[in-house]
């Protein structure tokens, strides 16, 4: 039976059908560490010297460009791929090393892939219950329908994949990473194939999910704010190594350099030189804390914050070249002399401000990134 019952496939709403919170499995969740590993793939170094570790219950994101080597790790980690140097431990053993690579089936991971990899001749049920083979027959169903009720799916574990929606298959895929109850669960860009409208809520259940679990997790996204909804700790890669690791608020407010920053959200950017403890800058003076006189320097100013419009007389003066608005903020393009790119400015949108117009702009002191220039 396909009955139709889901609210995204009937409606277009909101996916609501997930299963009562906190009935989800509890693992004993697994520290997990990586100690200068290197991995070559096809003659080429992808991974060059990665540390990083995660405690255990954590929820460890993985950000960076395409190619940066996220799921090369991923798949180091699982015992997919191995590495040439380095080690990779779980909970202090090494299961994997130039000379070591305990089994992936030995290693506790449970894995969900972003095109979720389900077997499309087995049914939902026999779905969850292959991971669960370790288990006895009547054990595996047990377990795999208590997964399956979890995420709502209960009443369609005789169904085959192909007979749901890819919210239900994203829900599916869940499921059965969670029914064995795994110490690390790896998670590769697991909502990259769902659209927009579904997403949000999708991931909010997941996240739910996965806290209710207490295993640790490394999810692999290309989302900046997904990995600030998820992660306990985000990750940056640049070219198989980690640029920088820490809380969202470290990473957003701190950055390391400026690709960094641009990372999580356009930046404006004006160079300038240090005397006396101030910079000189087209929107006006600002203090420099800890750079010598002379030092060159980028200020650096996010859309939110860094810069706003002010009463006439106050900060610079700017012509507004471009503004769009969308879910109720402007986002303001001001074009200033003496700064190469129009300065962002985001703020609840207003008919007070028009394309054309000559506006007061200023730089919010506290809000701005200062890096030194190379
Ligand atoms: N089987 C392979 N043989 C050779 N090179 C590979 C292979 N798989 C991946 N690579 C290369 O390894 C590098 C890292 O790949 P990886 O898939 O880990 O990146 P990623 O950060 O996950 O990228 P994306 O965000 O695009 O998925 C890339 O340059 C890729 O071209």
């Amino acid at each position: 039976m396909t009955s139709i019952t889901n609210a995204e496939t009937k409606s277009g709403g909101v996916d609501q059908e997930w299963g009562p919170r906190g009935t989800a499995g509890i693992s004993f969740a697994a520290a997990l560490e990586f100690n200068q590993v290197h991995c070559e793939m096809g003659g080429r170094e992808v991974l060059r010297g990665t540390d990083f570790s995660t405690a255990p219950g954590e929820i460890l994101c993985l950000l960076g460009a395409s190619g940066s080597g996220k799921s090369t790790i991923l798949r180091a980690t699982a015992g997919l791929q191995d590495i040439s140097a380095g080690t990779i431990s779980i909970n202090k053993k090494v299961v994997a090393s130039a000379s070591i690579s305990v089994r992936p089936e030995k290693r506790g991971i449970g894995l969900m892939f972003q095109d979720f990899a389900l077997f499309p001749h087995m049914s939902v049920l026999q779905n969850v219950e292959y991971g669960l083979k370790s288990l006895g027959r009547e054990e595996a169903k047990v377990q795999a329908m208590h997964a399956l009720k979890r995420v709502g799916l209960a009443d369609r574990a005789e169904d085959y994949p192909s007979k749901l929606s890819g919210g239900q298959q994203q829900r599916l895929a869940l499921a059965r990473s969670i029914a064995p109850k795994p110490g690390l669960l790896l998670l590769d860009e697991p909502f990259s194939s769902l659209d927009a409208r579904l997403r949000e809520s999708v991931r909010a259940e997941t996240l739910a999910v996965l806290r209710e679990t207490r295993a640790t997790c490394v999810i692999v996204t290309h989302d900046p704010e997904e990995a600030m909804l998820f992660g306990d700790k985000i990750a940056l890669l640049r070219d198989g190594t980690i640029a920088q690791i820490g809380t969202s608020d470290e990473i957003y407010n701190a950055p390391l350099d400026l690709s960094v920053a641009r990372f999580f959200s356009p930046i404006s950017e004006m160079h300038a030189t240090v005397a006396n403890g101030y910079a000189e800058t087209p929107l006006g003076k600002l203090k420099v804390d800890g750079r010598s006189d002379g030092a060159k320097i980028i200020i650096a100013m996010r859309p939110v914050a860094s810069a706003n419009l002010v009463e006439k007389g106050e900060g610079a003066m700017g012509r507004v070249v471009n503004k769009r608005t969308a879910i109720g903020i402007d986002t303001i393009e001001v074009a200033v002399s003496g700064i190469d790119q129009p300065v962002r400015v985001r703020r609840p949108a207003s008919d007070d401000v028009y394309p054309g117009q000559d506006v007061n702009i200023a730089i919010n002191p506290n809000r701005v990134l200062v890096f030194d220039a190379i």
